[in-house]
């Protein structure tokens, strides 16, 4: 697990300012759940935070170490990982080999010192394992294209969990999957809290409120509010921005 600080971070599209000045510190194990109105530049920040976008200004530290200017292969060499937008899983490969991949991705050519058997056992195990804590390893033999969305979801979570994260960015995990799927995904996360640090962006604010430690409000690309769930639902300054007009949309 590793301690994420972001220092006034700002990126701009043109003349867009998307994220202004942003700072947070996220504690090791934490997971802490960035919300806020569609544009606010919530996949932005993540972004940044990946390595796919260069930021304009401000500076990203794993556990002290300033990462700013390193790409996104080296930050996931670190251990920090992002899921649910650039995963790519293989549709005729089983859910067991897309794994798998991922493993071997993350360990590089360490495997090879390996009998090509041990190899393979050893890349399958860790590829089981990553499997039960998504909740999918009943679908091991399954082809990936074969999944329901849900489940493919749960997927990309678990080669997200091969890499071996000590910091997990999850970019809106529950976009498009209900019912018991959603279920399922949140009862997956939530008995992963405190093995890494978890950075997630949700619109389901049930799933949020239930899930993060702390949260983050953003707004026109500034944070207005950090607090616990409790202390950011009652803070009248999210409620005009955001959440009123959320729970009014629900009502
Ligand atoms: N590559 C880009 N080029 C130009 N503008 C962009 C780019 N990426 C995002 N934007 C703009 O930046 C703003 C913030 O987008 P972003 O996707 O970060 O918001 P978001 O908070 O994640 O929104 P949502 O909740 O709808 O996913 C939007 O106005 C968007 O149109």
């Amino acid at each position: 697990m590793s301690t994420l600080e972001i220092s006034h971070l700002s990126k701009s599209f043109g003349a867009l300012k998307v994220t202004d000045d942003v700072s947070l510190t996220v504690p090791s194990g934490e997971l802490h759940a960035i919300i806020g109105p569609n544009g606010a530049g919530k996949t932005t920040l993540i972004s940044q935070l990946s390595g796919q976008l260069r930021s304009d200004a401000g500076r990203i530290a794993m556990d002290g170490r300033d990462i700013t200017g390193t790409t996104m292969p080296e930050r996931v060499h670190l251990g920090l990982a992002r899921s649910f937008q650039i995963t790519q899983t293989l549709p005729g490969f089983t859910v067991l080999e897309n794994v798998a991949l991922a493993v071997q991705a993350r360990h590089g050519s360490s495997f090879r010192f390996w009998a090509p058997v041990a190899s393979e056992a050893a890349l399958n195990d860790a590829a089981m394992a990553a499997l039960k804590e998504a909740g999918l390893d009943h679908r091991a033999e399954a082809r990936a294209s074969a999944l329901s969305h849900g489940e493919h979801r749960r997927l990309e979570l678990a080669c997200a969990l091969a890499t071996e994260p000590r910091i997990l960015l999850l970019d809106e995990p529950l976009a498009g999957v209900g019912g018991e799927d959603a279920d399922a995904f949140v009862a997956a996360l939530r008995a992963m809290k405190g093995r890494f640090t978890m950075m997630l962006i949700e619109h389901d604010m049930d799933a949020v409120f239930r899930l993060a430690d702390r949260v983050s409000v953003l707004v026109y690309g500034r944070i207005i509010a950090t607090g616990t769930p409790d202390e950011v639902r009652s803070d009248p300054a999210v409620r005009t921005a955001y959440l009123g007009e959320e729970e009014e949309n629900a009502a």
